[in-house]
């Protein structure tokens, strides 16, 4: 017991979550639609998320650090490896993990598999999140959370949707009481504390997948060589490279007469300039860099 009678009223709660599940079941989404703000890359593609970036939710009953991790899978390269040591680490250290399970696919093998990988991670407190629940009819959604309730004695379980921002904020609102009491771990202002460098990347990473088929999304990696502030107009130039594994790869990536290659540095300019405040110039070179995903000198050159 204490001396003081006084109740607690200053309960706000701060702490990390991190969503898991198989690829494509919409964590990037998810993340970026509680944040509010594009900080996540998505793709159609699946395991298209390779850093462990954070989005930041801030409420006024709280903070919620949402560490966005790669898709947990069976390594088949060293790439899978490097992803699922993130994983692992990232999971070891968070206070809730939000275990997504799509509303729209039958619970699997590949369900089954996280949800064991979850003993390890006795610390964190876990919660289902059935998603894109508007892909699936209502009888639909109540049987996934039926069968998803039966998995174990979850912290909470919440059907949402990203897309069509259903239940948005009550699942901020269950995560956050699933917090410790803390002070507020980031300025309000913050929405993620990953490098500008990072997030260009990404942006050209996505904008370069778009439409691209099969295996080609894990051969792709984005560096950036400068960004440099012209001081003569407000423009910043940008000059990247866009990595491939082989020169078949990179005819396609450049398209005929370099179309293709154009249309990827517009549409990523599109999101690079309200990041950046400022008009972009864009310069992207295709190099082949042959089988980085399984040499390691070249994944640590690549920043992985
Ligand atoms: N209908 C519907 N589709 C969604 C919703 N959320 C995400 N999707 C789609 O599902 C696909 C995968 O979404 P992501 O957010 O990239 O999935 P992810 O789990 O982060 O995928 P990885 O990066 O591969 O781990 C995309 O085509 C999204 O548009 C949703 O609420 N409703």
């Amino acid at each position: 017991m204490t001396d003081s009678g006084t109740e607690e009223t200053n309960d706000f709660r701060a702490g990390f979550v991190s969503f898991v599940g198989r690829p494509n079941v919409g964590k990037s989404t998810l993340t970026n639609a509680l944040v509010g703000e594009k900080v996540a890359i998505t793709s159609s593609k699946p395991q298209t998320t390779r850093r462990a970036i954070r989005g930041i939710v801030h409420r006024e009953d709280g903070q919620l650090i949402l560490v966005d991790t790669p898709g947990m899978h069976r390594p088949r390269t060293l790439l899978g490896e490097r992803l699922n040591a993130i994983v692992q680490t990232t999971l070891g250290d968070v206070d809730v993990i939000g275990f997504c399970i799509p509303a729209n696919e039958k619970l699997g093998p590949g369900d089954r598999f996280i949800n064991e990988q979850l003993e390890s991670f006795p610390k964190a407190k876990k919660v289902a999140i059935v998603t894109k629940i508007d892909a699936a009819s209502r009888p639909a959604v109540a049987e996934q959370l039926l069968a998803v309730s039966e998995l174990r004695d979850w912290a909470a379980v919440v059907p949402v949707s990203a897309q069509s921002s259903i239940q948005l904020d009550i699942l901020s609102a269950e995560l956050i009481r699933l917090l410790p009491v803390s002070p507020q771990l980031y300025p309000t202002e913050q929405t993620t504390d990953e490098g500008l460098e990072a997030r260009i990347s990404e942006f050209i990473r996505e904008a370069a997948l778009e439409g691209v088929h099969d295996e080609l999304p894990h051969s792709l990696a984005v560096t950036i060589d400068d960004i440099i502030e012209r001081d003569d107009r407000e423009l910043v130039e940008i000059y990247a490279n866009v990595f491939v594994e082989r020169d078949s790869q990179k005819a396609i990536i450049i398209g005929k007469g370099g179309s293709r290659l154009g249309a990827v540095g517009a549409t990523a300019r599109e999101q690079i300039e309200p990041l950046i405040g400022k008009q972009v110039f864009l310069s992207l070179r295709v190099k082949v860099a042959k089988d980085w995903q399984r040499d390691p000198k070249q994944l640590g050159r690549l920043g992985f």
